[in-house]
Formats: structure tokens, C-alpha cells, sequence
């Protein structure tokens, strides 16, 4: 027999599987248009466009379009119930659209976007016919652009546009169910050489070859990943080797990821690298520039009251949380990392009825498919239902702001 409270929580998420379920068909053309026309980070235009667009056609949200950035977009809805003057509560939903470059949705973003959205109109479904929650409840969803690339939910951070959420969920598409699997710092560093062009024939003593320091540099960390550590990794691209073989290369510029679980490894793996970088100038007579043009993502915090909450709702929907997640490894990264530093959250991945791997065009096949429909606005309500327990339960609410503050006093 169930309490009343947790009588009423039942009911309300009841309500928003309902919702969520009448909504799938609008929410599959959502994801699927996404999926359909893949926009790299920072140039998600028609993303934008539609998910403004999903959220305007029901008059209740308050949507602000191009909010902070030029395409990310804020979507409110609330407060309901609660005592006049009670502090509100803002649960807040994030979408990610962004593609990768030559491969489109290989990442599954489009669900992403899914998914925060599903569970923002579920909650709404459980929340509106509310009268007598602990406090006044508010939903925020965030789209918050460009992971892949520039760290949207990073701007979006320095822009203030967390400083109001109180609880902040999304989920990511992997290859298993898991509530909380880490994902690590993540640091880029941009290389440019600068040399001196000459015939590669006829003078090629008059030249200094670019193109040799590039190739040094590359094989430098090559060789130096075999005394790493075996959780930091360092991996990149040269992204510019020169325009023709007979003209010994002026310029060249090299991309890399440094990544390491913890904040001070990541200073003694960058001084690693740069040493390879500047030896490969020393060793070529090239000028060399070192920069890092992105903000670093860090690690995502853990919050033990949220992912058990989730994990219960899942395995109440059917989902199979294995005891230790076989098939992706901790070694990602993710801007959701910065976000975890200032509201506590959720970013659990999910399966979408596909073993390939992420960043693979079998991926992107699989998060187009209609068979990752299933999982993917079940793993929406298991979100909106988790939600609904902490608005509802100050027990609950308190839980998940210790574990919070806990988890950030171990990072120091
Ligand atoms: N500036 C580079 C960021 C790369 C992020 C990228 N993220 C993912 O693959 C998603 C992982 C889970 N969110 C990465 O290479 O880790």
C-alpha cells in the first residue's frame, strides 16, 4: 500500500509517461529532422530553429531564442504551487544538437536534444495539475550548443545562464545503460610552425621545412605516450602539412587532446607536450606557437542520491543497468564536466539498440533508426521521474545538495 505521498509521485509519473508517449511521434521528427540535417558546434542553426519551434507551438513555455549565444535557446515554464514567497525550485533539462565533421550525428546528439525535451513536457505533464508541492517548481531547458567543439555549456556558464537552476539532467547515447561513468578533463592544444618556403629541388638548403617539425612533433608524443600514465591520453591531427611537394612547407598547424583524470595531472601532461612541441622547432629551426583556443572541460562531479533515483526509476521502466558497464570506457569528455562544478546533476548514458561505437558512421546509423525511439523516451521519463521525486521530497532535495557539496571538497 502506498503512502500518500508516494501515492501522488506515482500518479505524477504516470502522468508524464502518458504525456511522454503521446508526444513520441512529434518527438521522433524532432530528433529524426536533427539527425536529418547534421550542423557542426556553434553553426546549429536549423537545430535551433526546430527546438524553438517544438517548444513556442504550446503557448505555456516562454521561449527566448538565440539566448546567449547565437544558437542556443532557453525554454521556461512555472512556478506552480507552492507557498507565495517560497524560494522556487528550477529543474533544468539540456538539449545538445551539434554533429561531427564528415560523420553527422555519430554521437547521437539528436537524441540528446530528444530527450531533454521529452522530459521537460513530461514533467510539465506531472506538474501542472499540482496544487500543494513542497515549493514552487520551475522548468528551465537549456540549448546549449557546440560540445564537441567550443564548450557551449561552458559560455553559457560564464554568461550566467545557470546562475537560477537548482538540478540541471540530460542524458548521452553510448552502448550501454550506466547512471554515472566518468568522463574525464579534456585540454586542446593548437601548434603552428613557422618556416621558410624554398624550390624542395633546386635550394632546398634555403628552406626551413615546417612540415619536418610537424612530423617530429607528432612522433615526439608519440613515443612519449608509452611513459604516460595509463588514464591520461593524448591524441591529434595534423591539421595543415604544407600546399605542394616542391615547395618545402612555410607552415604547418597540429590539433591535439590532452586528457587526464585530474586537474593537476593535466599541468604535468601539457609540460610533457609543449617539450615535444618545442623540441621539434629546436630541432627544424622553426618558430613554433602554442595556444589552447578552447575552455577546459572538466571531470563530471557524481551525485550518489541522483543516480540511485534514476537507476530506480529506469529498472521501473525495464531498463538494465549493468554492475560494470563492458563496453565504453571513462575516457570521454564533455563541457556537462563545468556544469557539474556548479549544479548538482545527472548525465547518464544510455542504450540505443546498437553495439557500434561512438563517432562512427554505424552510430550515426543507429541514432537515425527508429529502434532507439524506445530507449531513447524511456530514458527521457526515467529523467522527468527522478525529477519528480526530489520536487517532491526535501529529504531527497537535501541529499542531492550534500552530495554535491561532498563531491566538490574531494576535487580539492
Ligand atoms: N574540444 C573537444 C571536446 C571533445 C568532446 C568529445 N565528447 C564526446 O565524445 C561526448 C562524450 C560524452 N558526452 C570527446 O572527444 O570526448
Amino acid at each position: 500500500m502506498l503512502s500518500g505521498d508516494m501515492e501522488k509521485r506515482q500518479q505524477m509519473k504516470d502522468d508524464l509517461q502518458r504525456c511522454i508517449d503521446a508526444h513520441k511521434d512529434e518527438l521522433h521528427s524532432l530528433s529524426r529532422d536533427i539527425w536529418s540535417n547534421p550542423e557542426l558546434a556553434g553553426n546549429e542553426k536549423h537545430a535551433h530553429d526546430r527546438l524553438v519551434r517544438f517548444f513556442s507551438q504550446d503557448q505555456t513555455w516562454t521561449v527566448q531564442s538565440h539566448y546567449k549565444l547565437p544558437t542556443a535557446f532557453k525554454a521556461s515554464w512555472g512556478p506552480v504551487s507552492g507557498g507565495v514567497g517560497d524560494p522556487v525550485l528550477n529543474v533544468g533539462f539540456l538539449c545538445e544538437y551539434d554533429a561531427l565533421p564528415g560523420i553527422g550525428h555519430a554521437c547521437g546528439h539528436n537524441l540528446i536534444a530528444e530527450v531533454g525535451a521529452a522530459a521537460a513536457v513530461g514533467l510539465k505533464a506531472a506538474l501542472e495539475n499540482q496544487t500543494e508541492l513542497p515549493v514552487p517548481v520551475k522548468i528551465t531547458v537549456l540549448g546549449t550548443p557546440a560540445e564537441e567543439e567550443l564548450g557551449g555549456k561552458i559560455e553559457l556558464i560564464n554568461a550566467g545562464a545557470f546562475a537560477d537552476i537548482d538540478l540541471v539532467f540530460m542524458a548521452h547515447p553510448a552502448q550501454q545503460d550506466a547512471s554515472f561513468h566518468p568522463c574525464i578533463i579534456i585540454e586542446e592544444m593548437l601548434v603552428k610552425y613557422y618556416g621558410k618556403a624554398s624550390h624542395a629541388a633546386a635550394y632546398p638548403w634555403e628552406g626551413v621545412n615546417a612540415l619536418d617539425a610537424a612530423v617530429l612533433a607528432y612522433s615526439n608524443i608519440s613515443v612519449l605516450r608509452q611513459q604516460l600514465k595509463p588514464d591520461w591520453r593524448i591524441h591529434g591531427i595534423i591539421k595543415h602539412g604544407g600546399e605542394k611537394p616542391n615547395i618545402i612547407p612555410a607552415y604547418t598547424e597540429l590539433e591535439f587532446y590532452l586528457r587526464t583524470p585530474l586537474l593537476k595531472d593535466l599541468c604535468d601532461l601539457k609540460a610533457k607536450a609543449e617539450a615535444c612541441f618545442r623540441a621539434a622547432a629546436g630541432a627544424t629551426g622553426c618558430q613554433v606557437e602554442i595556444t589552447s583556443p578552447t575552455p577546459t572541460y572538466y571531470n563530471i562531479l557524481p551525485n550518489a542520491t541522483l543516480a540511485s533515483l534514476y537507476e530506480s526509476n529506469g529498472k521501473a521502466l525495464g531498463i538494465h543497468f549493468p554492475e560494470q558497464p563492458t563496453s565504453f570506457c571513462g575516457k570521454r569528455s564533455t563541457d556537462f564536466g563545468n556544469v557539474s562544478f556548479i549544479v548538482p546533476g545527472i548525465h547518464p548514458f544510455f542504450y540505443i539498440c546498437t553495439d557500434a561505437l561512438n563517432h562512427t558512421e554505424e552510430y550515426t546509423e543507429a541514432a537515425g533508426a527508429e529502434k532507439a525511439q524506445l530507449y531513447t523516451l524511456r530514458t527521457a521519463k526515467a529523467l522527468s521521474m527522478t525529477a519528480v521525486d526530489v520536487v517532491c521530497c526535501p529529504d531527497l532535495l537535501k541529499k542531492v545538495r550534500d552530495d554535491f557539496r561532498l563531491a566538490k571538497l574531494k576535487q580539492k
